[in-house]
């Protein structure tokens, strides 16, 4: 059935119900070593994952790895520019679940991301990342360990689609003249705004479908956490990007207060619920000034859509979440992009689930892997309905290549998540707990012993993993 790749000859597929993996014990599970410092990074990591598999099942349960190829390892197997193989495709997709390194993207040029082509071919719209601080990790922040969010980012839309076309392209030229001759003039609000002929186009696509989508596996997500941590933030750039960024938001608002209307509590509802609470005889024009400060200022058309929206609130959900009810809710609110920026590093404790478009959340995932000790400490994964593939936030660094040298720790962490996906929660602990004491112990890689006080020797690569082994035992 395939054409250079032979699937394990032990070992069980696993399959999916109502978007959950169904997981045998001995699962196939496909993996990508990646280009650059995916030749030091997988095989560290695969022996971290097999070691906790066997130390907390004793032979119960093991993993078969299949090796499967795309970026450079598939031409060299496959032929030149045989990136992508259709026998990697087919078996990700036969067995559901699979784990990568980082992959090579050119700048520019017509190559277009590996890894964008996988999240969208398996339609895995929500790329998780967690950035939490494990004890002892150095940091150049002075309160890292303040810092716990889990980053949902979209994954299939965007400017990630890649719908763009290239200065002094025949369609290009054609956009923009298209735009500016009839497009832009049959829209009053654009004036008299025009395009540069001597532009590059993009096409930035944000629907309601995906942005739901994502938003909807943020907020179950915030069900399964402790109740300090139950918010979710949608983050955005509309006040700039209005039918598109401020769109996400609105349309997430939307479902926060549709389909998971008795689970949640927007932070405006919160301030009028508050407000009422505090002083129960405030008047509809009194909330509407405590919740928007520039009430007075506003013209009276204004002023009435705030009242109302003050009314509308208390009408349909003062029983269900007044008198204090909205506190034992899940928090939604949203921060401009460039706000939360900020917002990470000066109230790094206030923030728990960042959801997020594509872009946004893929500036946001390394900026907040910084806080917590760096890109070596960013894992995430990629999540579908039927499929699911894990990976670490950074990319390939081609400086460090082949030196077994670079930090394990993301992809390892990406094989945690995977793990806990797969519900093998013990060999999860277990190298959580390693990966901390080793951590702990000044046992680390380059990038966290450059910012360790006193400074403690560099491990390479595969002398970390084999710290993290040897403190499972601890
Ligand atoms: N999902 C994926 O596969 C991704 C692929 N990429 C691709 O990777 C290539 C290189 O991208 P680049 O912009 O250099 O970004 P990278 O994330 O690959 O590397 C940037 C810097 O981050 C630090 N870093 C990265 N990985 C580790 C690690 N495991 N341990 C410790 N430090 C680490 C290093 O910093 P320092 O040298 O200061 O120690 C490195 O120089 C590009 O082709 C890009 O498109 C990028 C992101 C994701
Ligand atoms: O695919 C790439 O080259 C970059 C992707 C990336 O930066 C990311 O997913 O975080
Ligand atoms: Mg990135």
């Amino acid at each position: 059935m395939y054409e250079k790749i032979v699937a394990p000859t032990t070992g069980s597929k696993i399959t999916f119900k109502d978007g959950l993996p169904i997981v045998p014990n001995d699962p196939i599970v496909p993996f990508i070593r990646g280009d650059g410092t995916g030749v030091d990074l997988w095989p560290a990591s695969q022996k971290v994952m097999d070691a906790a598999v066997e130390q907390a099942y004793g032979g119960d349960r093991k993993i078969n790895w299949f090796k499967i190829y795309v970026g450079d390892e598939a031409c060299d197997v496959y032929g030149t520019y045989q990136y992508l193989p259709q026998d990697s495709l087919d078996a990700i997709k036969e067995y559901g679940v699979a784990i990568k390194g980082p992959l090579t993207t050119p700048i520019g040029g017509g190559i277009r991301s590996l890894n964008v082509a996988l999240r969208q071919i398996f339609d895995l719209y929500a790329c998780v990342r967690p950035c939490k601080y494990y004890d002892g990790t150095p940091s150049l922040h002075k309160t890292p360990e303040l810092l716990d969010v889990i980053i949902y980012r979209e994954n299939t839309e965007d400017i990630y689609l890649g719908i763009e076309w290239a200065k002094d392209s025949e369609i290009g030229i054609k956009l923009i003249e298209y735009l500016n001759n009839e497009l832009i003039p049959a829209t009053p609000e654009h004036g008299k705004k025009q395009i540069r002929l001597d532009s590059g186009i993009g096409i930035k696509p944000i629907s309601k479908t995906g942005s739901q989508r994502l938003v909807r596996r943020a907020i179950t997500h915030a069900l399964r956490l402790p109740k300090e941590k139950q918010q979710v933030t949608l983050v955005h750039k509309g006040n700039i990007m209005k039918y598109t960024e401020g769109a996400f938001r609105d349309w997430g608002y939307e479902l926060a207060t549709t389909e998971y209307r008795a689970e949640c509590v927007t932070e405006r509802e919160s301030w009028i619920l508050g407000n009422k609470e505090k002083n129960p005889d405030i008047s509809l024009e009194d909330n509407a000034r405590q919740i928007d400060p520039g009430y007075d200022a506003l013209t009276p058309e204004k002023q009435a859509k705030i009242t109302q929206e003050v009314t509308d609130v208390l009408t349909a959900i003062w029983d269900s979440h007044g008198d204090g009810k909205w506190k034992e809710k899940i928090m939604v609110n949203d921060r401009i992009a460039d706000s939360i920026f900020q917002q990470i590093q000066t109230r790094p404790g206030e923030y728990s689930i960042l959801a997020t478009m594509n872009l946004n959340g893929d500036y946001l995932s390394d900026a907040a892997a910084a806080i917590v000790g760096g890109l070596g400490m960013g894992p995430g994964a990629n999540i579908g309905d039927e499929c699911a593939v894990f990976e670490a936030t950074h990319g390939t660094a081609p400086k460090h290549a082949g030196l077994d040298k670079v930090n394990p720790g993301s992809l390892i962490l990406s094989g945690v998540m995977m793990l806990e996906y797969m519900g093998w929660q013990e060999a999860a602990d277990l190298i959580k707990k390693g990966l901390a004491a080793a951590i702990s112990n000044g046992e680390v890689t380059y990038d966290l012993a450059r910012l360790m006080e006193p400074p403690v020797p560099e491990l390479k690569c595969s002398e970390f993993a084999e710290a993290i082994i040897k403190h499972f035992a601890d």
